[in-house]
């Protein structure tokens, strides 16, 4: 099949060596705009970006965009039908990074998510999403700037792995049969007409997120990592996760009983602090991250879970339209903002391009583009303290300006 992605001739791919990016000065990085409100906030994203970066480099560096198809878009592109071409994962394969903006799923029919299935293709197994308060940024809570946590959610497993069957098709009669007769099930409380879904999680794939997690902590100066579970419950998912957690810790990291366990604590190796490997279990976290924020630092969990948190979490600081995130393995990186495609403000130039914004903040530094990354993050601090914000802010804000998607992207820029 011939290819509907146009490679800037003037750029250079992103290398990857020993685990180390090599990032030329003139880096390709492939970007899906993302169906609804893409259309407003990933233009917005590009914009800020070069702004920034030419800023910092004057034009010793710059960003060449190369456009990859998903969602309508790609149906637009390709034949119809396509909606997540095999080139366009190729490139984020082959370019090590890339970003983009949300993709459509619908509910209780039709296609599974695309958003998970690049995840899932691509096995980036970390979907890293900070949450930290901007200053004079509207907040439900007392104490927004206690808030200041890294979520790293599973990715790849969980119910998220979509291995689930209609009510009343053969596939969720037989499997519901094979579970009464072969494995002595008798708790389906209704058998006819029962949809039925599976969750996966394994060993491999918690010691491999919670590691990230407690790297993460040793790298960035963290006081905790808290494993986040429903283990009560889901005993040999849920809770062999958390057992799992402790077992990394203990096992690579050389973590000890803390004053008598269940606790663990660790010596940061660069640091020489201590950091705490706790576990909460998830419905009194989602009271606790209310109540008392400061007490959470790193958080691990499950893919469900983390969904979950990082929304809730998102509405302390400000709203999805805010929080930024990562998808990430061990070699490639496709940040993404954490909302949706709001389709109700689609192409409107009404919502806040905040969220894929600061997840290109996250790229810069990912790239190692540090002056760009902090010039971004200058802009941004420097449009919301001059009230000069897209509706979600101006409606709980006094005495706000209320601008367009594109304008709060101007006002980044002018405040670098
Ligand atoms: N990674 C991805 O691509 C994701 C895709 N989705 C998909 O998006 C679609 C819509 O999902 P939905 O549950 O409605 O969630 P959305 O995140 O799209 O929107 C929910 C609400 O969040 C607020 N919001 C979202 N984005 C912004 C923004 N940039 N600026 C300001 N406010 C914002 C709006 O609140 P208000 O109404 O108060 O103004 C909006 O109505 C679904 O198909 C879903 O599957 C969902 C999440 C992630
Ligand atoms: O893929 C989707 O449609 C939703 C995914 C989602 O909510 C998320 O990853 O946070
Ligand atoms: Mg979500």
């Amino acid at each position: 099949m011939s290819s509907n992605i146009t490679i800037p001739q003037d750029g250079q791919a992103i290398t990857l060596e020993d685990g180390k990016l090599t990032v030329p000065n003139f880096p390709i990085i492939p970007f899906i705009e993302g169906d609804g409100i893409g259309v407003d906030v990933t233009p917005v994203m590009i914009d800020v970006v070069n702004a920034a970066v030419t800023k910092a480099y004057n034009n010793e560096r710059a960003i060449r965009w190369m456009e990859v198809y998903a969602g309508e878009k790609a149906t637009q592109v390709y034949d119809g039908e396509t909606w997540l071409p095999e080139e366009t994962l190729a490139m984020f394969e082959q370019y090590k990074v890339g970003i983009k903006g949300p993709l459509t799923t619908p509910v209780g029919t039709g296609m599974r998510s695309l958003n998970v299935a690049i995840r899932q293709l691509l096995d980036l197994y970390v979907c890293l999403r900070p949450v930290q308060w901007f200053t004079g940024v509207p907040s439900p809570v007392k104490q927004p700037q206690e808030v200041d946590m890294v979520i790293f959610r599973e990715n790849s497993e969980d119910i998220y792995a979509g291995i689930e069957y209609q009510a009343g098709t053969a596939e969720a009669d037989k499997l519901i049969s094979f579970l009464q007769q072969e494995m002595g099930v008798q708790s389906i409380r209704f058998d006819q007409d029962c949809g039925i879904g599976i969750k996966p999680v394994s060993k491999e794939g918690s010691y491999r997120l919670v590691r990230q997690a407690i790297q993460y902590a040793i790298d960035n100066d963290r006081e905790s990592v808290t494993l986040v579970h429903k283990g009560n419950i889901m005993k040999y998912t849920e809770g062999a996760f958390k057992q799992w957690g402790y077992e990394v810790a203990k096992q690579e990291f050389g973590a000890k009983l803390f004053n008598g366990g269940p606790w663990l604590s660790l010596t940061n190796p660069k640091t020489g602090k201590e950091i705490i490997i706790k576990d909460v279990i998830a419905d009194a976290m989602l009271q606790q991250i209310l109540l008392r924020p400061a007490e959470f630092s790193v958080i691990a969990t499950l893919n469900l879970n983390g969904d979950y948190l990082s929304d809730a979490l998102a509405a302390q600081v400000g709203g999805i339209g805010i929080a930024p995130g990562a998808n990430l393995n061990d070699k490639v990186a496709v940040f993404e903002a954490t909302h949706g495609t709001a389709p109700k403000y689609a192409g409107q130039n009404k919502v806040n391009p905040g969220s894929v914004i600061l997840s290109a903040e996250m790229m810069l530094r990912h790239m190692g583009w540090l002056e760009a990354a902090d010039l971004l993050i200058k802009g941004m601090s420097g449009a919301i303290a001059a009230k000069t914000v897209t509706y979600d802010f101006e409606r709980l804000m006094d005495d706000a300006t209320l601008v367009t998607s594109s304008e709060f992207g101007e006002a980044i820029i002018n405040h670098m």
